[in-house]
């Protein structure tokens, strides 16, 4: 029987790293949430138990909340390039590194009509993504940058649709031209290249995505993320495809019609589950080559 190690990738998940810089008595928080691993030639770690050429993944932990007081943290995707690169060079094993990181959001509490200077509450609608993979070094490195937002959580109370779909004979659905159409965003999407203002471009990527939400009037949420990622293209050159998850938060009409009480659009009830899963990419026809780039579930390699 012939079995052999298949691919595989090893480091340290969910490093919780939170940096205040306290050079003033006005603080600034950066909360991330730090993951990393390592791919390359380590089939003796597997196969014979022989871990020389394994980097910790307690160092790469180590590694991750030493940089945020040695290097700062700018960007979350600079951040994770750094790492990524630094992760390249302490193993020489490793053909391969990838850095995601998350960030949550902290607003200053408004006390007085002004910004506290070290008292912040969680805030912001969705949360920061990117998933850096780094292949090779020196003149062979290529670097893959896929940054994005989850859990974007939006909704409309009308100005969605849906209708006009294919029906057989289990369908039950009623065709409607007024629903409620809401949605727990995950978008994701790769850049082209790594010479970008990562925070200005996700600040208006972000925005955009909201506008066209807003905007664009719903026939299914099928066209709806095409428009979305249609424009985030349109607008943002150094974005080669976006790639879009979204749960079609169903918000069902309660019939109170066995309480003589009409309810025209009124009252809904929000169900969880089972929801529809409508998933998508917006793809540049001339976009590079992707390589790693979505080399970026965690949990499979
Ligand atoms: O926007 C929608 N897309 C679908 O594919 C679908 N299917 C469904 O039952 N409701 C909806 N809504």
């Amino acid at each position: 029987m012939a079995i052999h190690l298949g691919a595989n990738q090893y480091g340290k998940a969910e490093s919780r790293v939170v940096r205040i810089y306290r050079d003033t008595p006005r603080h600034q928080i950066r909360d991330l949430n730090v993951s990393s691993a390592l791919r390359g030639r380590f089939e003796d770690a597997h196969i014979t138990g022989d871990q020389s050429a394994v980097l910790p993944t307690d160092t790469q932990k180590n590694t991750a909340f030493a940089f945020a007081k040695e290097k700062g943290i700018d960007s979350i995707e600079e951040f994770a390039l750094t790492l990524a690169d630094h992760f390249l060079e302490a193993s020489a094993a490793a053909d391969g590194a990838r850095v995601e990181i998350e960030e949550y959001n902290w607003e200053r509490i408004s006390v007085d009509g002004a910004g506290h200077d070290h008292s912040f509450v969680r805030s912001g609608a969705g949360i920061r993504t990117t998933v850096v993979n780094v292949d090779g070094r020196g003149d062979d490195r290529k670097a893959h940058v896929v940054s994005g937002i989850r859990a974007l959580t939006v909704l409309k109370s009308t100005g969605s649709e849906f209708h006009g779909f294919l029906k057989d004979k289990y369908t039950t659905l009623k065709e409607t031209d007024d629903r409620i159409l809401a949605t727990s965003l995950v978008a994701r999407w790769r850049y082209d290249h790594t010479d970008v203002d990562w925070d200005k471009s996700y600040d208006e990527i972000k925005s955009l995505l909201l506008e066209k939400f807003a905007t664009i009037h719903s026939l299914a949420l099928q066209q709806t993320l095409y428009g979305m990622g249609e424009a985030v293209l349109e607008r943002h050159p150094e974005v080669a495809e976006i790639k879009f998850s979204a749960p079609n938060k169903h918000h069902f009409l309660v019939d109170l019609s066995p309480f003589e009480v009409e309810n025209p659009g009124e009252v809904f009830i929000a169900a969880d589950r089972p929801y529809g899963l409508i998933e998508a990419s917006v793809v540049r026809d001339d976009a590079t080559d992707a390589g790693s780039a979505w080399h970026a579930v965690p949990g499979f390699c």
